[in-house]
């Protein structure tokens, strides 16, 4: 392990000051992911200079860039370009040095559940141009490339082959270029929400991976360029990470790195390699069923500096190698990989833990060792990149075929495959940068890369947050706890159960016995496995008694709007036999036509003055005698006891209010007969008067309201009645209405 002092790289532009370290640690709560020697700064930082502002900041000429979307109009903002997922069309252009309106980047819309995946034309290089090569890729627009002058065309000829992908850059794009518009920003603010971000850069020998990655070579050698406009998309990336973290004030984050190889099928530390390079064993971990790295040396990285001295410290560890097509060769796959804790305030005081991170994948690139005149070492590196590739592409064809993706897909077959098996097809969130030359000499290879990315591209994955299992089970509980109580609380009151809803109130076998402590999650990785155990047992029983005091609540109160709904049926029937019996004893005054009380009326009436109209109404009236009804007819009807409802009118009362609601709110009103008045008065259930005669208005008005007694002997339509009267206190209260009895 190499150790040595000193800074060497700054907070990101547009920071406030801040030091990233600070951000990390601005929360009071101490990280329960933080490791005990957590005090110490990275080993791995270096020089003293520190980055001021971004990469770009240098820039001399301001960048004029045209965004333009579908059907060439421009776009409306930066932001709706191919950067974020789910975007769509577009292209940007960019004045060149001649003032040459060039364009840099197409795109397509881009879906929410497969892999993402951009392809990147690097310019001719000089070794191509010497040689007189061509360039065989056009760009047609809508993200597609256009390869010519492959042979096998009709009559000998060649064919054009057209790929779509979510983004291309052209050869005129730049590492910012890719930073802002391949997706790279979205995975990151994923990356901090949880979730498990790859970007890999896949593509031939000297396609540009490692120039995309990380810059050009030499970028971090003896004299650190900090402000190059060559970095690549890891450190712009980093810069990306850490304005993000420092926006999120009310986020704690802990943030950690590794940085490994695979080299020659064997795993190597970049970050602790040792003298004799010993190979790391990869094995499967049943707990979080995936491949992990035993062993693996993880870097805290609390400043920008530290995630960049990993960067700068993998790259100098990392096998390359010189052949005929690339001088600084990668020999080597390598995967960086930051590790992103995160501690959240959440509802209820509890704290949401989500582990993130992003992997950084540079590929060695795929090699004709004919081409590459690999040979000794060079040539069983190349072997050994071309199998563990073909694995890969085993992989990637499997998961792309819908009827192949559920079979055996052979992950196992190679350490490369091995750890990209979780960014593939597990839960994970993915990009793939596939680089290709544009010169006709590299065309079989660059319709490989382009095959495989369009199969990538038929990738689903399904996404999802990484979450400490024993705190999501803790807060699910807590939050079905709190959903239930509100549900129980709602319904109580919507019955009127029980006045104050208080747990005093409630029934004995419906209070809630267990009560969970309050859990301080902070403490939750302290608790013993007992303790543990008893803490989700009392979350789990308190559950359980919400539940089963809830469904009592839904099943009586479909009870009480079953009797209620038979009540009112009854008393139509009632109302038809005697209008029939009415109609008997010619027009009595009695049974009343139907037109409704009008809702008019009621909303101009406040509730004083409706009850004005029973109770002061024309006085007169009872100086009146009522009709008379015959005998007979009268027997039967006090046999029957005919009684119904009416609900008080209201100020505002709706008509033909819904049952539940007029069940949960309104007041019922019991209206007696007698022989004194002759018979029943009949208010229909929706709360209107069945009467628009005045003289039975002004009957009503000498009349007096009394609480009902529950009449044992009443026929079976009053069995409801008395059960709506025992549950008069879900209802609210029930009045009768008699001449007799007084309130
Ligand atoms: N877009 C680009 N613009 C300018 N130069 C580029 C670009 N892409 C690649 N190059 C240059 O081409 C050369 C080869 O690139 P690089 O080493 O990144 O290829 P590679 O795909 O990583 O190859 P290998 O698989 O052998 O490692 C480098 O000198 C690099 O700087």
């Amino acid at each position: 392990m190499v150790t040595r002092p000193g800074n060497l790289y700054k907070t990101p532009p547009g920071s406030r000051g801040t030091s990233p370290a600070r951000s990390l640690n601005r929360s009071t709560k101490p990280s329960p992911v933080q490791s005990p020697n957590r005090t110490s700064r990275s080993p791995l930082r270096t020089t003293s200079k520190k980055i001021q502002s971004s990469p770009d900041r240098q820039r001399k000429t301001p960048e004029k860039v045209l965004i333009r979307s579908r059907g060439n109009s421009p776009a409306k903002s930066r932001d709706s370009l191919p950067g974020s997922r789910g975007s769509d069309f577009g292209s940007i252009e960019r004045l060149d040095d001649d003032n040459n309106l060039q364009r840099i980047i197409t795109s397509y819309n881009q879906t929410e559940d497969n892999i993402n995946v951009v392809v990147r034309v690097r310019p001719l290089n000089n070794r191509e141009k010497k040689s007189g090569d061509t360039s065989v890729i056009q760009f047609p627009g809508n993200g597609q490339v256009l390869v010519d002058g492959i042979p096998g065309g009709p009559s000998g000829g060649q064919k054009p082959k057209l790929f779509s992908y979510n983004v291309v850059f052209e050869p005129a794009a730049t590492q910012e270029d890719v930073l802002q518009f391949s997706g790279m920003k979205r995975l990151i603010e994923m990356a901090l929400e949880g979730f498990r971000c790859t970007c890999f850069c896949y593509g031939q020998t000297g396609s540009g991976k490692t120039h995309t990655l990380t810059g050009p070579p030499g970028l971090f050698g003896v004299r650190p360029a900090p402000f190059s406009d060559k970095h690549g998309l890891v450190f712009r990336s980093f810069l990306y990470l850490f304005q993000l973290i420092q926006q999120k004030t009310d986020v704690h984050f802990v943030l950690k790195a590794s940085y490994l190889e695979i080299y020659n099928e064997k795993v190597i530390d970049l970050l602790n390699p040792g003298s004799a390079r010993k190979p790391l064993a990869v094995r499967w971990s049943k707990k979080a069923r995936g491949f992990f790295v035993e062993n693996l040396f993880t870097v805290d990285c609390e400043e920008l500096d530290d995630l960049i001295a990993v960067l700068e410290e993998g790259l100098r560890n990392r096998a390359i190698g010189k052949h005929n097509m690339n001088d600084f060769s990668s020999r080597s796959h390598t995967i960086l990989t930051v590790y992103i804790t995160s501690e959240e305030p959440a509802e209820g005081g509890v704290f949401l833990s989500r582990s993130g991170k992003i992997n950084f994948v540079d590929l060695a690139g795929s090699e004709m060792t004919k081409k590459t005149q690999s040979e000794g070492k060079t040539l069983e590196e190349a072997n050994n990149i071309n199998k563990s590739l073909m694995v890969l592409g085993y992989c990637i064809s499997s998961l792309s075929d819908s009827k192949r993706r559920n079979s055996h897909i052979p992950y196992r077959d190679s350490k490369l495959t091995k750890l990209l098996a979780d960014s593939l097809a597990g839960n994970g969130v993915t990009l793939m940068i596939a680089c290709i030359s544009p010169a006709r000499s590299n065309i079989s290879e660059t319709l490989n890369t382009l095959r495989y990315a369009a199969r990538a591209k038929k990738i689903r994955t399904k996404p999802i947050v990484l979450m400490d299992p024993r705190e999501a089970l803790i807060l699910s509980l807590k939050r079905e706890v709190n959903v239930l109580q509100s549900e129980n609380e709602h319904l109580r009151s919507a019955l009127n159960v029980y006045s104050g809803s208080t747990a005093g109130d409630l029934p004995t076998e419906r209070r809630i016995v267990v009560t969970p402590p309050h859990v301080d999650l902070e403490k939750l990785a302290e608790l013993e496995g007992p303790q543990l155990a008893e803490l989700v047992r009392l979350y789990m029983t308190e559950n359980e008694a919400l539940r089963r005091e809830n469904s009592e609540l839904y099943s009586s109160r479909e009870i009480l709007q079953r009797d209620h709904e038979l009540v009112c049926r009854e008393n139509e029937r009632l109302l038809k036999k005697l209008e029939e019996v009415n109609s008997v004893c010619c027009r009595s005054p009695l049974i009343p036509a139907r037109p409704a009380f009008s809702a008019e009326l009621l909303n101009s009436i406040d509730s004083e003055s409706t009850t004005n109209i029973w109770s002061d109404g024309d006085k007169s009236s009872h100086s009146r005698s009522p009709q008379q009804i015959p005998q007979s007819i009268q027997k039967e009807l006090d046999k029957r006891q005919i009684k119904t409802e009416i609900q008080t009118p209201r100020r505002g009362h709706r008509r033909n209010k819904s049952l539940e609601e007029s069940s949960s709110d309104s007041k019922v009103v019991r209206v007696k007969s007698s022989e004194s008045d002759g018979g029943p008065v009949l208010i229909n259930r929706s709360g209107t008067f069945d009467s628009n005669s005045p003289e039975r208005e002004r009957q009503l008005a000498g009349r007096r309201f009394s609480v009902a007694k529950p009449d044992e002997n009443e026929p079976s339509m009053n069995g409801a009645r008395r059960k709506l009267e025992k549950n008069s206190h879900i209802f609210g209260s029930v009045i009768s209405l008699t001449d007799e009895e007084d309130i």
